[in-house]
């Protein structure tokens, strides 16, 4: 479960994300959906306790990730957007060297099948240095899901991936969430978010646009009606974002005097 409560983050004078709140329940995918510079990063940042929040507080399975970091961190894995391989070990070197970190049962053999899945195992005893993105972005996900954590915390998880694996990831993803566990995932690829998420939340300039269900956000936009399954999350989202620059070009014209 992840519990984010009033967190706020700042950069100086800049706000980067304002009073966001959510929960994501144990069995559910979560997008974070957002332009660039949303806030996105920022707020992965802090689920992964790599940032202190200014205000607010951020748990992982109970965990405040600030106050106890190394609980909150044992129960979760985390895919960010740059992966940093150590490149003078073997794929299969630093998947051990991860089995053994979180004490994985049975790692050799896990390892053996995560590399067969990915199709890595004739690369499995190269140095990661010689990898392609897309095959370590494979080795980032192998390091992430291999302890089975309780919750998944993913910064854009298919930049690089080939379609085969981008379907392996989704189906990946979704199925991590219907054995009982937590998966919050950034995209910038809305048919990923429709095809996964259980929930969305939409960010822009650190503020939260719309939350909830496909439905729900439909309703929120009122554009419920329209094709076979509703409107797509590419309309909802250019919506909220148009309505947000509305709303922004109305205060800005009430805060000029004529
Ligand atoms: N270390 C930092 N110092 C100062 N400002 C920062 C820092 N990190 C992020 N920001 C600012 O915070 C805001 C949110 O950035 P963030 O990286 O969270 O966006 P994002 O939604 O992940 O964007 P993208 O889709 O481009 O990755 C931006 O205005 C960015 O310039």
């Amino acid at each position: 479960m992840i519990e984010v409560s009033h967190y706020t983050k700042r950069y100086g004078r800049h706000e980067a994300v304002s009073d966001l709140s959510f929960t994501v329940q144990p069995g559910a995918v979560f997008g974070l959906l957002g332009s660039n510079g949303a806030g996105k990063t920022t707020t992965i940042r802090a689920l992964v306790g790599l940032t202190r929040p200014t205000a607010g507080t951020v748990r992982v399975q109970g965990y405040d990730v600030w106050a106890q970091p190394v609980k909150a961190k044992a129960a979760f894995g985390y895919i960010p957007d740059r992966p940093y391989l150590y490149g003078k070990l073997t794929g299969r070197e630093l998947l051990r060297f991860v089995g053994q970190l979180y004490r994985v049962e049975r790692a050799d053999a896990e390892i053996d099948r995560w590399l067969d899945f990915f199709r890595l195992t004739e690369s499995g005893n190269e140095l990661l240095e010689t990898y392609s993105h897309g095959m370590r972005q494979k080795v980032a996900i192998i390091s992430a899901l291999l302890p089975d954590p309780p919750v998944l915390i993913v910064d854009e998880p298919m930049v690089g991936l080939d379609p085969h694996a981008a379907r392996q990831v989704r189906e990946l993803f979704r199925g991590h969430a219907d054995r009982g566990r937590t998966v919050l995932l950034t995209t910038h690829s809305l048919p990923l978010a429709e095809a996964v998420c259980d929930r969305i939340v939409v960010l822009d300039h650190g503020k939260v646009l719309g939350e909830g269900s496909m439905d729900d956000l439909r309703a929120q936009t009122g554009t419920a009606a329209g094709g076979v399954h509703g409107d797509s999350l590419e309309r909802i989202f250019f919506r909220l974002i148009e309505e947000e620059q509305q709303e922004e070009q109305r205060r800005r014209e009430a805060a000029v005097p004529v």
